[in-house]
């Protein structure tokens, strides 16, 4: 038996502000909500999609179901579901499909064998789609949240490292992969690795600001915070929602000014070929019927420009967003091909520790719908916020040079540097 505090019961009921939100787009609605988390809040649970989609903000936590190992996801799902028949003061059952019941956010380690969770934030702002209601979540007796009238501190001084020699040992880890990639005799044909920077900050961050600016600025990505994970990616692993299931893919990078390239160059369209297969392969078996393609096509972003493919498909009957997601991933797009054997080479050859980095981050409702991105472009806060881990990966194939994969992730990256200014 789980030990369950006296007010973890929650109670829906419309925010105060709900109708002057509705009409906000999706970085307007998280600039108003972020006003109102209270000042000691270190670390903000946030969910943000773009044009509109759903919308979430939290901070505290009610519950939390941690798991590991084979289907993670839908094992703390399962968990949460089943918490949620008993602490819920709504009028329906949180659990039939389409309800509007209490929501849980996450994010999974890269790793299954090391713990992922799914957590109920004590108090929760969500708005299912631009124009709907604002609900608040929250224990009842919660009084409404009101702004704490936050005064805006100096910009913060960042001094950004990376490791001695890091430079030299991607070298030579893109040259053991070349090697393994090019050789007839290995299963091999890309992997995905993946690099740390550091930042060091004068006075501690302000998660908030780091999201705020986020989602003013990546209107197409997703943005997310689980427990000082914090970014804004343009992959989507998973999209279930009434039955019906998207993601985006995504492989194949250049910088602005040199995209037309992309759609030209035969590595670039056969990472991204090998990316969408990873998912096409596992869609039967994830409960996925009647897929439709939509791409390659550019994806631009302020930083980068990516080939992206639109998926979308029918949901079997009884399948979850969590269900679905422990299927599809990891894909070859920030794992590699095939996937087992290429999960052991990065394990072999990346020397980094990417914690929840490239793991699926996204939130669920009782009732099965969700979404979960691919946790890229995103910075790791120590406790206490004055340090903050970024990270970047490349695909590495045969034809790969070290130099250029090294400037793709610095690339990667710099929306983050900049988004630790605002916090
Ligand atoms: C691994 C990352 O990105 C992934 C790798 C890409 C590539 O190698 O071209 C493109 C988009 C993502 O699927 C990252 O952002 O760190």
């Amino acid at each position: 038996m789980k030990d369950v505090a006296p007010d973890s019961t929650l109670t829906p009921r419309l925010a105060a502000a709900s109708d002057d939100w509705a009409g906000l787009d999706s970085a307007q609605w998280l600039g108003a909500a972020l006003d109102l988390v209270p000042d000691d809040v270190e670390r903000p649970w946030a969910w943000l999609a773009p044009n509109g989609g759903p919308a979430v903000l939290g901070w505290g936590e009610t519950a939390r179901f941690e798991a590991s190992g084979a289907g993670p996801v839908a094992s703390a799902w399962r968990r949460f579901r089943d918490w949620a028949r008993g602490h819920w003061n709504g009028a329906d059952d949180p659990t039939a499909p389409g309800a509007q019941g209490p929501v849980a956010l996450g994010s999974f380690p890269f790793d299954p064998s090391r713990n992922g969770f799914l957590v109920v934030p004590r108090v929760t702002l969500v708005r299912a789609a631009a124009g709907e209601p604002t609900r608040l979540i929250a224990p009842a007796g919660e009084p409404e949240p009101r702004s704490p009238g936050r005064t805006r501190q100096d910009a913060p001084r960042l001094e950004f490292t990376t490791a001695p020699g890091a430079e030299r040992a991607w070298a030579r880890a893109i040259d053991a992969l070349r090697a393994v990639l090019a050789d007839p005799e290995r299963a091999e044909e890309k992997v995905v690795l993946a690099r740390a920077v550091d930042a060091r900050a004068d006075r501690p961050l302000d998660q908030t600001g780091v999201l705020d600016w986020l989602a003013r600025r990546f209107t197409g990505c997703w943005v997310y915070a689980d427990d000082g994970l914090v970014g804004a990616t343009p992959e989507l692993l998973v999209d279930v929602h009434e039955g019906v299931f998207r993601c985006r893919i995504l492989a194949g990078t250049r910088k602005p000014g040199w995209t037309r390239e992309l759609l030209t160059d035969p590595k670039e369209q056969h990472e991204h070929a090998l990316a969408v297969a990873s998912v096409t392969a596992h869609l039967e078996r994830a409960g996925l019927s009647e897929p439709r393609l939509r791409g390659p096509y550019l994806l631009e972003l302020p930083n980068v420009t990516h080939l992206a493919t639109d998926i979308t498909a029918r949901v079997g009957p009884g399948r979850s967003a969590a269900d679905v997601a422990d299927v599809l991933y990891p894909t070859a797009a920030i794992c590699g091909t095939p996937r087992a054997e290429a999960f052991a080479r990065i394990m072999a050859v990346e020397h980094l520790d990417r914690g929840r980095f490239s793991g699926p981050v996204g939130w669920m409702g009782a009732d099965g719908s969700g979404q979960w991105g691919l946790a890229l472009r995103c910075a790791q806060f120590s406790p206490g916020s004055r340090r903050a881990r970024l990270f970047a990966g490349a695909g590495i194939l045969p034809d790969s040079r070290a130099e250029l994969e090294w400037d793709e992730t610095d690339s990667k990256m710099a929306p983050m540097r900049r988004a630790l200014a605002h916090g």
